[in-house]
C-alpha cells in the first residue's frame, strides 16, 4: 500500500488512497501502522476517498483504530495532499467529512502550499449533540471531579467532542494522569478530546491536549478552535487569537456562526507498506 506520512504542528498522519473504496479492516489497519515501535508511526491514518457532495471525501482512524468525525491538522494534510498529488488544481475547494462539508482555502507560494485556511463551521453546543450528560442548553464552567482533583470545563462539539478546562498554567501539569481519566469519564458517552488552555497576558492562548484515541499530542486543531470558542464565551479574549500548541501556531477566528483555523501542512516522506 502506498502512503504519505504527513504532519500539522506535529499532529502526523498516514495518507493512503482508497478511490474504489474498499472494505478492509482499516480500524486494525490504523492501529497497526500508526504504532510508534511496529509501524510507521502517526497519531492517525487518513483515508482520501471519493465523494458524491464534495470534491473528495477525507476519513480519518485515530491511531487506537477508532474512526473520529473530524480532524482540523488532519484535513490541512488532506488539502496539501490533493494540491500536490495534483488531484486538483486549485487553491479552494471543499472536502466532505463525517461532521459535513469543509471549505479550503490554500496559500501557495510559488507552487507550494504554505499554509491552509479552513472553514471549520459552527460550534455546537446543545448536551446531545456533543455528547455529554448533562441538562440544559450549554455546558459551561461545569465542575468535575477526577480522583483527587476538581476540574471546571466547557464542553462543545467541533464536529467532534471537546472539554476545554482553563488553568493558570499547563506547562507543568500532568496531562497524562488526568487526561485519560477525564477521556474516559461517563459524563461523555463517545469519549472527549481534552483540552488543558492558560490564557495569556497578550490576548493568546496556550494549550495542551489529550486526544480521545491517542494521547497527548503536539497539536489538535479541532482542539485549539473549541479552545477559542470556549475562551470567547468565558469572555477572556477577542475573536481572533493565536493558540499556541507543543507543535506551533495556529490563528483562530471566530467572527460570525463559522469558525476558521489557519496553519501549515508539511510532507514527511513517502513510501510502501504491506499490510
Ligand atoms: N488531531 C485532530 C483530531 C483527531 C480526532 C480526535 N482524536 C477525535 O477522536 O475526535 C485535530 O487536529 O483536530
Amino acid at each position: 500500500m502506498e502512503f504519505t506520512k504527513m504532519q500539522g504542528l506535529g499532529n502526523d498522519f498516514i495518507l493512503t488512497e482508497n478511490l474504489m473504496k474498499l472494505k478492509r479492516d482499516w480500524p486494525n489497519i490504523a492501529k497497526k501502522l500508526c504504532h510508534r515501535n511496529l509501524g510507521i508511526g502517526a497519531d492517525g491514518l487518513i483515508l482520501v476517498e471519493p465523494s458524491n457532495i464534495a470534491e473528495y471525501k477525507m476519513t480519518i482512524y485515530n491511531s487506537d483504530g477508532s474512526l473520529a468525525k473530524m480532524c482540523g491538522n488532519g484535513i490541512r494534510c488532506f488539502g496539501k495532499y490533493l494540491y500536490d498529488k495534483r488531484y486538483l488544481q486549485k487553491s479552494e475547494f471543499s472536502v466532505e467529512t463525517d461532521s459535513g462539508i469543509k471549505h479550503l482555502v490554500l496559500k501557495i507560494q510559488f507552487n507550494k502550499v504554505v499554509s491552509v485556511q479552513v472553514d471549520m463551521g459552527p460550534p455546537f453546543f446543545e448536551p446531545k449533540s456533543i455528547p455529554v450528560l448533562a441538562q440544559g442548553d450549554k455546558v459551561v464552567d461545569k465542575y468535575l471531579k477526577v480522583i483527587d482533583k476538581g476540574f471546571t470545563f466547557t464542553a462543545l462539539s467541533m464536529g467532534n467532542p471537546h472539554a476545554v478546562i482553563f488553568l493558570d498554567e499547563i506547562d507543568n501539569f500532568p496531562v497524562e494522569k488526568y487526561g485519560p481519566l477525564i477521556e474516559k469519564h461517563s459524563f461523555f458517552p463517545d469519549k472527549v478530546n481534552v483540552e488543558f488552555v492558560s490564557v495569556k497576558k497578550d490576548g493568546s492562548l496556550k494549550m495542551r491536549v489529550w486526544e480521545r484515541g491517542v494521547g497527548e499530542t503536539q497539536a489538535c486543531g479541532t482542539g485549539a478552535c473549541a479552545t477559542l470558542v470556549a475562551a470567547r464565551v468565558k469572555g477572556v479574549v477577542n475573536n481572533t487569537a493565536k493558540v499556541h500548541l507543543k507543535g506551533g501556531t495556529l490563528k483562530i477566528s471566530w467572527k460570525g456562526e463559522n469558525v476558521l483555523m489557519t496553519g501549515p501542512a508539511e510532507t514527511v516522506f513517502t513510501g510502501n507498506v504491506t499490510i
